[in-house]
């Protein structure tokens, strides 16, 4: 569904990422991780027309998307969540979801009975309160719920699980994988292990802008040069001997 090729963005001097080409199946949860300044909210810019990349390609169902603004993007079926979630304050949750749905339901009535809709598949209760007295949790199913709101076909999740404690992390992780049930392919960043261990088919490492490795979560998690990247260098070897010593 999603083809990113040689893709690279340059800040000046720095290469936020560098020359990578990855690839997201048509109904699959795909997972990108890495530590942080990796690269991985640059990219998701880069594919969701927030940012223009410096070389390279993105295809979106074999077509080339590179470039093109983020409301063409959500026309054609591509949404994107943030890592800092900004709802409109003075709305009601409701209305903060009928903004996404309102790209594809130009009346009032139909956007907010889409927008109850998507609610109820997020688990988002009381609708007419004011966005503003969410708890985080309930922010971040709001989030996720306005990307929805415009029936995306691939959806990009930037660290919906972050600053989640573990059992609100245990109540959404079902919501995600209902969200992919029901036809949305997803790509999502994410650094709880737990989640990309459960949901995702296939993960991509990026570290300092660099593709580093690719697998089932087992397998990247098992990859030395993954265990490097997150714990510095000589890590693999020192945990290695650490058990077999131990
Ligand atoms: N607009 C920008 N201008 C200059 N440098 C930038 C810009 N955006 C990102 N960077 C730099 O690019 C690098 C990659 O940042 P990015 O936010 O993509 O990493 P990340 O993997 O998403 O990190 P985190 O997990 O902490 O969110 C960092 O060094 C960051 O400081």
């Amino acid at each position: 569904m999603l083809d990113v090729r040689s893709v690279t963005k340059r800040f000046g001097g720095l290469v936020a990422v560098s020359d990578v080409t990855l690839s997201v199946p048509e109904g699959s949860i795909t997972g990108l991780i890495g530590p942080n300044g990796a690269g991985k909210t640059t990219l998701f810019t880069l594919i969701s027309g927030f940012q223009q990349p410096s070389a390279g390609t993105v295809h979106f169902r074999g077509e080339d998307i590179t470039g093109r603004p983020p409301e063409r993007l959500a026309v054609m079926g591509i949404a994107r969540t943030f890592q800092i979630v900004q709802p409109f304050a003075g709305l009601s949750v409701a209305e903060n979801i009928a903004v996404g749905a309102y790209l594809r339901h130009a009346g009032r009535a139909e956007a907010m009975g889409k927008a109850e809709a998507v609610a109820a598949m997020v688990g988002l209760a009381d609708l007419e309160r004011p966005a503003s007295s969410l708890t985080v949790a309930g922010r971040k199913r709001l989030e996720l719920a306005r990307a929805l709101a415009t029936e995306p076909q691939l959806l990009l999740l930037d660290e919906v699980l972050a600053g989640l404690n573990p059992s609100e992390i245990r109540d959404i992780i079902p919501v995600i994988r209902a969200i992919r049930d029901a036809g949305v392919t997803i790509l999502m960043i994410e650094h709880v292990m737990q989640a990309v261990m459960s949901l995702c088919e296939h993960v991509h490492v990026l570290a300092n802008g660099r593709l580093i490795a690719a697998g089932t979560p087992a397998e990247v998690v098992g990859n030395p040069a993954v265990v490097e990247a997150y714990l510095g260098h000589g890590a693999a070897g020192r945990l290695q001997k650490g058990a077999v010593n131990g």
